[in-house]
C-alpha cells in the first residue's frame, strides 16, 4: 500500500465508497478473523467496545483540526519534572521498539498530516516522551520503546511517568501481531499489572502475517491476559496503520475514553 492510498483511506467518508466487506475490516478488525472461527469459540471479549459507525465519525471530528480545535505537536520531554502538568485526560502508547507506535499515532493523525511524527525503520527512534495536543479534548504521548537502549530510557522517564502522571486516562500497550508476545512484554504486562492503572492492549502490525499466525497470537495472547492480568480491558484491539485496519475504532475509544464523545445507546462499552 503506497503512502497516498493509505492516506485515501484517513477518512470515513472515503471509505464508505468501498465495498462493504472491505469496510467491515477496516473499522471492525477483528469481524475478518471471526469468520474464520468456529461458532463454538466465545468471541464477545473481542467485542466488547463495539461503537456505531456514527460514534466513530463523532470521533473522527475530533482527530480533524479548526481554528477552534487546533491539534498539534506540543513539547517533548526526557524527564516526568519537564513536564507540564495539563488539564486533559492523556492517553499514552507504549511498548517494544518498532512494534510500531510512532506510525500508530501518525495513523491517527492523518486528517492533520501538517502534525509530524517521526517513525523509522531503525528500533529506538522516538527517544523523548512526545507530547501531542488534540485541542482542548485530550492528549496523546508517544514513548521511547523499551527492549533497545531499554531499561535505562525506559526505568528514568516512562516508569516515573506511569506511576505519577494524574490526569492520564489510559495507556495503551502495544504488541507485534505479526510475531506475538515477546519475553519483553511480559515484561511489559508484568510492570502495568504493578502499577494497577488500566491498560489496553493494541496488536499492531496486523497486516504482515497470515489470519492463521494472527489468530494463534491472538488467542495465546488472550490467555496471557486472562490468566496473569488483572487491570488490563479484556479486548485486545488489532491495528495496522499501513492498511488503516482499526484506526477509526481507535480514534472512537480513545474519544470515548477520555470523554470527549458521548456514544449513542446502540453502542456497547
Ligand atoms: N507492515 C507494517 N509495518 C509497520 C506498521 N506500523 C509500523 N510499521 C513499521 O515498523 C517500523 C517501526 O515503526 P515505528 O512506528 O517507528 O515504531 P516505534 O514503536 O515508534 O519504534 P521506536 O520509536 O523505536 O520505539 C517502521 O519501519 C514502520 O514502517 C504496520 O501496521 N504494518
Ligand atoms: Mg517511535
Amino acid at each position: 500500500v503506497s503512502r497516498l492510498s493509505a492516506h485515501k483511506l484517513a477518512s470515513l467518508q472515503s471509505v464508505t465508497k468501498l465495498s462493504p466487506n472491505k469496510v467491515q475490516s477496516l473499522l471492525y478488525p477483528f469481524s475478518e478473523l471471526n469468520a474464520y472461527l468456529d461458532r463454538s469459540v466465545d468471541t464477545t471479549q473481542f467485542q466488547l467496545f463495539h461503537p456505531s459507525v456514527e460514534d466513530m465519525i463523532k470521533a473522527e471530528k475530533l482527530f480533524c483540526s479548526s481554528p477552534s480545535h487546533t491539534i498539534d505537536y506540543y513539547i517533548s520531554a526526557e524527564r516526568m519534572d519537564h513536564i507540564p502538568a495539563l488539564r486533559q485526560p492523556e492517553v499514552c502508547f507504549i511498548g517494544r521498539s518498532n512494534v510500531g507506535k510512532s506510525s500508530l499515532i501518525k495513523a491517527l493523525f492523518s486528517l492533520t498530516p501538517e502534525v509530524e511524527v517521526r517513525v523509522s525503520k531503525t528500533p529506538g527512534h522516538t527517544k523523548k516522551m512526545n507530547f501531542f495536543r488534540v485541542g482542548k479534548a485530550f492528549t496523546i504521548v508517544d514513548m521511547p520503546g523499551y527492549g533497545h537502549r531499554a531499561p535505562k530510557d525506559f526505568v528514568d522517564m516512562v516508569e516515573p511517568y506511569l506511576y505519577t502522571r494524574k490526569n492520564l486516562v489510559r495507556t495503551f500497550l502495544l504488541v507485534d501481531g505479526s510475531v506475538g508476545l515477546q519475553k519483553a512484554d511480559l515484561i511489559a504486562l508484568e510492570m502495568c499489572e504493578d502499577i494497577k492503572r488500566p491498560y489496553v492492549i493494541l496488536v499492531t502490525k496486523i497486516d504482515k502475517c497470515g489470519q492463521g499466525t494472527l489468530l494463534t497470537n491472538l488467542f495465546n495472547l488472550q490467555e496471557v491476559v486472562k490468566t496473569q492480568t488483572s487491570c488490563c480491558f479484556p479486548q485486545p484491539f488489532l491495528v495496522s496503520s499501513l492498511r488503516f485496519l482499526g484506526i477509526y475504532l481507535l480514534r472512537c475509544f480513545i474519544s470515548h475514553l477520555t470523554g470527549s464523545i458521548k456514544l449513542t445507546n446502540t453502542s456497547q462499552s
